[in-house]
């Protein structure tokens, strides 16, 4: 069964479209992209080409295909700029056509790559990671890391149509998976306490029959997120709820060196830290930092630092968020479970010990 949502942004609003196996829908609309005069060109990575292989095909057939190497590494300026030579190579004008079909990281370099190359061409989805699923292939939000910090450079880029077929999750390994969690369990935190309650009480894995249901619901809420706030502009709230564990994530995944530990480990983590920040605040008690760890750890996530690393080296990484302004941090923070709010008022020695509590030193 094929379903459709769409994210309704005026001139820039698409599908997300879901089903099993979308490989007849995808052909079709790179046939019809093809018969317009449009030519249509992939980036995916080394692991999803072997793995997907014959997806990969009866979606997008004979279209062009750069491969880059699976991992974080690949969302680089010195990767980016390999893509930027093979649209070239490929002679795609502006009518040229881009199609991800990866998780996160094609996602975001590929869509980075459209947004730039030639000062915009349009872009497919085709996420095949469990996060990239509920998260990254929705609203727009495209970019790299520097050796300064986490997608420092990139531009907001909506997709013409976002295409998410579950099916390609059965070749997903079990740690990838894991990592896509941590996102669906902030979205549970940040404004669906139905959902958060459902994952508390029973582990999502890639065989729950409510799965295929769970990653539509989290498409939906950011959806309505980034319908509301698409700039993440808004003064208070907004897109920026999206960020909720990410202001200690990125930090971690910076100062670690990038794929150490994966996004979504690193977000689990800031999501346990932010819990703990949010207690340091009045704002919750002791239960809700409790329940966030078990559900954390329920998922195969990491609840607490691996190995110690330096205080000092990630606040500095945190002073170089994206939601600072006028040098002030912006946290993301529980008033309780299902409900978060933004805080630009946050004491630094608060934040240092709940760096501490999970195994910063
Ligand atoms: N733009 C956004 O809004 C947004 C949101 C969340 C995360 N992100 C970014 O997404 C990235 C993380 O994405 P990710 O977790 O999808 O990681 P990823 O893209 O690195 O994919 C994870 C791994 O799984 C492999 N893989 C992917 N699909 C597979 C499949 N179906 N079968 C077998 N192997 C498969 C990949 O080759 C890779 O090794 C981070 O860079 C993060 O910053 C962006
Ligand atoms: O889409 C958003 O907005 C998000 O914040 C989603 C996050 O899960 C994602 O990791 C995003 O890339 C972080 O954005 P950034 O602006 O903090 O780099
Ligand atoms: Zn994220």
């Amino acid at each position: 069964m094929v379903e459709q949502l769409t994210v309704n942004l005026g001139d820039r609003s698409y599908p997300i479209v879901f089903g099993a196996e979308l490989a007849r829908e995808v052909a079709a609309e790179v046939k019809r992209l093809h018969a317009a005069g449009r030519k249509v060109a992939v980036i995916t990575d080394r692991r999803v080409a072997q793995a997907q292989s014959a997806v990969l095909a009866a979606m997008l057939g004979d279209a062009p295909q750069f491969v880059v190497e699976a991992g974080e590494g690949a969302k680089s300026a010195r990767v980016i700029a390999e893509v930027w030579e093979f649209l070239a190579a490929q002679r795609l004008d502006r009518g040229g056509v881009v199609v991800a079909f990866g998780g996160g990281v094609v996602g975001d370099l590929a869509g980075f790559a459209a947004a730039s190359y030639l000062r915009g061409v349009a872009f497919y989805q085709v996420p095949t990671t469990l996060l990239a699923m509920v998260d990254s292939s929705v609203g727009g939000k495209t970019g790299i890391n520097l050796a300064a910090g986490k997608n420092l450079v990139g531009a907001f880029h909506q997709p013409q149509a976002v295409y998410v077929a579950t099916g390609v999750l059965s070749t997903l390994p079990p740690r990838e998976f894991a990592a896509g969690m941590a996102e669906v369990i902030k979205y549970g935190l940040l404004g669906d306490a139905e959902l958060y309650a459902d994952l508390a009480a029973t582990p999502l894995t890639v065989e729950s029959e409510t799965l295929a249901a769970v990653v539509r619901r989290c498409c939906a809420a950011k959806a309505r997120v980034v319908e509301a706030d698409e700039f993440e502009t808004a003064k208070s709230g907004g897109r920026a709820l999206l960020n909720l564990g990410h202001t200690f994530g990125h930090a971690i995944e910076k100062v670690a060196g990038y794929g150490a530990y994966l996004h979504g480990e690193a977000v689990a983590v800031g999501l346990v830290a932010a819990a703990r920040l949010s207690r340091a605040l009045g704002l919750v008690g002791d239960e809700v930092v409790a329940s966030v760890e078990a559900t954390v750890a329920a998922h195969a996530l990491p609840v607490r630092l691996r190995e110690p690393i330096a205080l000092d080296a990630l606040l500095a990484a945190m002073a170089q968020d994206k939601k600072v302004r006028a040098g002030r941090l912006r946290f993301v923070v529980l008033e309780a479970i299902g409900t978060a709010v933004t805080r630009d008022d946050v004491d630094t020695e608060l934040v240092r010990s709940v760096w501490r509590e999970v195994g910063a030193e």
